[in-house]
């Protein structure tokens, strides 16, 4: 027995040893070929894509500084965890140039902060594609219903993209339009209902769900608050089944629909239910798929209304399959458009919720900015109510709800963005520095620097303030305000070049119009805690200081607990 644990130790150690012997001399190797691009670099130990890791990584750190707090400074600490650009905002890029490299055990990762380089490295696509095998997991958990536009590169991108961008219209915006009023609407009904609300976030993911359900298959919903949810939780039609997808999408992936349609009679009920949910999904979207291509076939044309994205992408893939000259295929497969449906739902849930709730927060913090909205609102609407009024004329005068969304987007941007240089290597103009970038080099966009560096934004650049986005016209009349265009690479929140964010006017819609039906007639406050010993003024700072203690990368940026700050909704 005594053998045996000395056996199994042993082998223990062997095994670390071996590891770290490894690691170290990957980490020799990379940080040698590093040296050879001229730019600062930094040596963290662990690869921050490390799975085991990005699950500790926050953790482990918090002790050691607690443990070793002269380590605080060290890149270890500042940069060894996903999602260390936000707390560093432009710091690390001030200390150390425009561009630097962290070295670890994997790759290389050279980060940039030059809006013109940043440009350039979105302009060559191909030179600097989207690294697939970064996300190699995630790109297959995102191809659990199908091949789609963000799990593909090259020509067959090409030819996804093109397709998907044809969904994009104006006519599906203005579906966006209305039906964010009408669930807003509901929503902040519900809201003000209750003495105080802790359920911004589910409820904004509710909300984004809805539309996504409506201008993505066609199919509308009644909001439901997150209170009258929980207990109605049996049914599993699309829409529940869609939002328990997109609520365990991680499980999925990692587990993926076979293994649960295999193994489901011994499964967990909650990993049957996942199985249930991914069956109706796959269920409404062949049912929805047969009768668009009957519909598509026998050619009649959609009644106005009866636009969506589904639809979009079966006649669009159907017309290009007719005319295809076979230079980009020809048209989407059936799993294509599974895959490309489920992904737009995927892209477009959490990146507006997010923003949604840290807009939220940041406006219950901020009652001088709900102001500043609530005036444009008075002026473009009037009294008009929401049914009356129009995308197409009122939308684009709403200028400050916009605001709101660019300024949250700035400082808490939801996605990051990954290039690499692939199998070759790269040459790169950074100022006067022309570097050489060997294959499999990581080249990160640094959007939290760029958003938040003096140069660029001015001194008070990392503070909240949506009006630095809208500049008085020459009149000085409101509608003259003009939205200010920023320089090209210093804002990227939706991305930029052919890679972008294909559902950036979506998002800004829906975003615009839920704001305006929330703020025209009502008006948000923190609830006040004990600790804020009565005072307004201590509620908002604490509100504040839970934004920027407690958002950390999840799958997105988000607020890790905005329930522990309760919101209380008035009217005007
Ligand atoms: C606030 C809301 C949103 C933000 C901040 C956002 C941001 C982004 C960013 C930064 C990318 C590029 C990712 C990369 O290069 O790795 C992206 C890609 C994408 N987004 Fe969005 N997005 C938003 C909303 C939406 C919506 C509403 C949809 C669809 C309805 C959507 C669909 C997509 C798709 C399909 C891609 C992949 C494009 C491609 O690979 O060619 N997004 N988004």
């Amino acid at each position: 027995m005594v053998q045996l644990a000395v056996i199994v130790c042993t082998a223990w150690v062997v095994v670390a040893v071996s590891l770290t012997l490894y690691w170290g001399v990957c980490l020799l190797r990379n940080y040698a070929a590093a040296h050879k691009l001229g730019v600062p670099l930094r040596v963290i130990p662990i690869d921050h894509t490390n799975p085991i890791w990005m699950l500790l990584d926050r953790k482990i750190l918090s002790i050691i500084t607690q443990l070793v707090p002269s380590l605080r400074n060290s890149s270890f600490v500042r940069h060894n965890y996903r999602g260390w650009e936000l707390r560093e905002r432009y710091f690390s890029h001030h200390e150390l140039g425009d561009v630097f490299a962290l070295v670890t055990p994997g790759r290389t990762w050279v980060y940039i902060a030059n809006p013109d380089a940043l440009m350039d490295v979105f302009r060559r696509r191909t030179d600097f594609p989207r690294c697939l095998e970064l996300t190699g997991k995630n790109s297959k958990v995102l191809n659990v219903f199908g091949p789609n536009v963000s799990t593909v590169d090259g020509p067959q991108w090409k030819m996804q993209r093109k397709l998907i961008g044809t969904c994009f219209t104006e006519q599906n915006n203005e579906i966006v339009w209305s039906e964010s009023t009408v669930l807003a609407r509901d929503m902040i009904q519900y809201w003000a209902s209750k003495p105080s609300v802790d359920s911004i976030a589910p409820d904004t993911r509710t909300l984004s769900l809805h539309v996504l359900s409506r201008a993505g298959f066609g199919k509308s919903f009644k909001f439901k608050g997150h209170d009258d949810r929980q207990k109605n939780q049996t049914s599993t039609n699309y829409k529940e089944s869609l939002q328990l997808i997109l609520e365990n999408c991680i499980l999925i992936m990692a587990l993926g629909p076979r293994f649960l349609a295999d193994w489901k009679p011994w499964l967990p009920r909650k990993l049957q239910r996942l199985q249930e949910a991914c069956a109706s999904f796959q269920r409404y979207m062949t049912e929805t798929y047969e009768d668009e291509k009957k519909a598509s076939s026998s050619s009649s044309s959609s009644m106005p209304g009866d636009h969506n994205l589904m639809k979009s992408l079966v006649r669009a893939s159907q017309d290009e399959a007719k005319t295809s000259s076979g230079a980009l295929g020809p048209g989407l497969t059936e799993q294509e458009i599974y895959g490309n449906m489920f992904v737009l739902n995927f892209a477009g849930h959490d990146t507006t919720a997010h923003t949604f709730t840290f807009s939220l927060y940041f406006l219950a913090a901020h009652r001088e900015v709900q102001d500043w909205v609530f005036e444009e609102l008075r002026h473009v609407l009037g009294n008009r109510p929401p049914n009356e009024w129009h995308y197409a004329s009122d939308f684009p005068r709403l200028k400050r709800a916009l605001a709101v969304m660019y300024e949250t987007l700035r400082l808490y941007t939801p996605v990051p963005v990954a290039k690499w240089t692939g199998a070759q290597s790269q040459t790169l103009s950074v100022g006067d520095k022309t570097l050489i970038l060997p294959p499999n080099t990581m080249v990160i966009p640094s959007y939290s620097a760029v958003h938040t560096d003096p140069k660029h934004w001015g001194s008070d650049s990392l503070d909240w303030k949506p009006s630095r986005w809208v500049t008085p016209g020459a009149s000085g009349a409101m509608d003259d305000e003009v939205f200010l265009a920023p320089k090209k690479g210093t804002f990227l929140g939706w991305s930029e070049g052919a890679r972008d964010c294909p559902g950036r006017k979506f998002s800004q819609v829906e975003f615009v119009a839920t704001m305006a039906v929330l703020f025209r007639e009502w008006y948000v406050e923190p609830v006040l805690l004990d600790v804020d010993r009565g005072s307004l003024r201590a509620a908002c700072k604490r509100v504040l200081n839970q934004i920027e203690t407690d958002s950390a990368m999840v799958l997105l940026l988000q607020m890790l607990h905005p329930e522990r700050a309760p919101l209380v909704w008035k009217r005007r």
